[in-house]
């Protein structure tokens, strides 16, 4: 639905030619929530504003839907630009205005009747959670809500992409998690293709299907998020994976997890996809005559399900030992024995 053409962007400053974004190239499907992951001067804020055209690019095409937004003229990128919302950091909403003055903003440009405007901007303050606060001014929300008016603000003429720059890097953990809730909802309910940049790994984890590592104005890895936590290439993407599941150099030592565990096995179990790590320990407990122990486990929640490993201590007699060891193996997760005492 959306494809990125070997685009590029240059700055020129006084003393200094910048590439920002280059030579970058990518597609993203219809209804899918895109993350691009970088640290700070990555590139990441000017390739989502050469998206919508905030900025020109030097080179290369943004292609939506079959339209090249890149050579449109500047008429036809206005009209253009209405399938193309877009949420920021700092929410930038019109202080002077109300709740619903503000989401009613893009409807007004537009050109749509007061009527009409009235019942979408009903239906959008429904949509994201602000019933009751239709009136109240930017300064009397918390972060949490003034973002939502910039959700409703950006999904006012029901565009195809929703653009996230940062959206949740001004809010704490718990409002970052209902913002986060409420892109997902909106995602399922209207199909709508959200693509967004983030220098929080948590931030893709939680919603996003597809992840783009981006480092010096490149994409360098890409790939299904479940994909990348597990595998991660790139020494930037393992940084970043590391934000999540900590940094593997920092676990206690194989050596160190067997101490004291005399008999029985140590076995690692790698969940990737959809099983789900205590279903399957307590299963083992239930059905067969052995001590099962966590010793150490990492798991993580992504949209795509669960992934992370747990090291397991596992005894029993021999035959109950071997028959547990025989159902983990069968169950849809990856089974290293890392060490076996007797
Ligand atoms: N208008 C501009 N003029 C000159 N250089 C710019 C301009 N905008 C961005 N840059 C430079 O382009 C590079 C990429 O910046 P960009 O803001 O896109 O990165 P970023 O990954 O979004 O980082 P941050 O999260 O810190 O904004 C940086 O070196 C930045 O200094």
């Amino acid at each position: 639905m959306i494809k990125i053409n070997s685009l590029s962007k240059l700055f020129h400053t006084k003393s200094n030619l910048i590439s920002a974004v280059d030579d970058l190239s990518l597609e993203i499907e219809k209804g899918e929530i895109f993350g691009v992951i970088g640290y700070s001067g990555a590139g990441k804020s000017t390739f989502i504003r050469l998206i919508n055209r905030l900025e020109n690019p030097t080179s290369g095409q943004v292609v939506i839907d079959g339209e090249d937004i890149t050579s449109l003229s500047k008429n036809k990128l206005r009209l253009s630009r209405q399938n193309i919302g877009m949420i920021f950091q700092h929410f930038n909403l019109l202080w002077s205005r109300t709740v619903r003055e503000n989401i009613a903003f893009p409807l007004e440009i537009a050109g749509i009747s007061k009527q009409e405007r009235m019942a979408r901007v009903d239906e959008l303050i429904g949509l994201v959670g602000l019933s009751g606060r239709e009136d109240a001014y930017p300064s009397e929300l918390s972060g949490g809500q003034k973002q939502r008016v910039g959700i409703a603000r950006a999904l006012a003429n029901d565009p195809k992409v929703l653009l996230c720059d940062e959206a949740t890097s001004a809010l704490d953990p718990e409002t970052t998690d209902s913002i986060l809730k409420l892109l997902i909802d909106i995602n399922e309910k209207l199909g709508l293709t959200i693509i967004l940049i983030t220098h929080e790994m948590h931030v893709i984890r939680k919603i996003c299907h597809r992840v783009a590592v981006m480092e010096a104005g490149k994409v360098v890895e890409q790939g299904d998020v479940l994909d990348v936590f597990s595998h991660p290439i790139m020494p930037v993407t393992k940084k970043f994976v590391e934000q999540v599941m900590g940094d593997n150099n920092q676990e206690d030592s194989l050596e160190w997890l067997t101490t004291g565990y005399k008999n029985g096995d140590i076995i690692k179990l790698h969940f990737v996809g959809e099983t789900t790590s205590q279903a399957l320990i307590s299963q083992v407990a239930k059905q067969f005559d052995v001590d099962i122990n966590i010793l150490q486990g990492k798991i993580t929640q992504t949209q795509k399900g669960a992934y992370g490993s747990l090291i397991v201590h596992i005894d029993g007699v021999s035959d109950e030992k071997e028959s547990a060891l025989a159902y983990i193996k069968s169950a849809p997760v990856e089974v290293e024995v890392v060490h076996h005492a007797n």
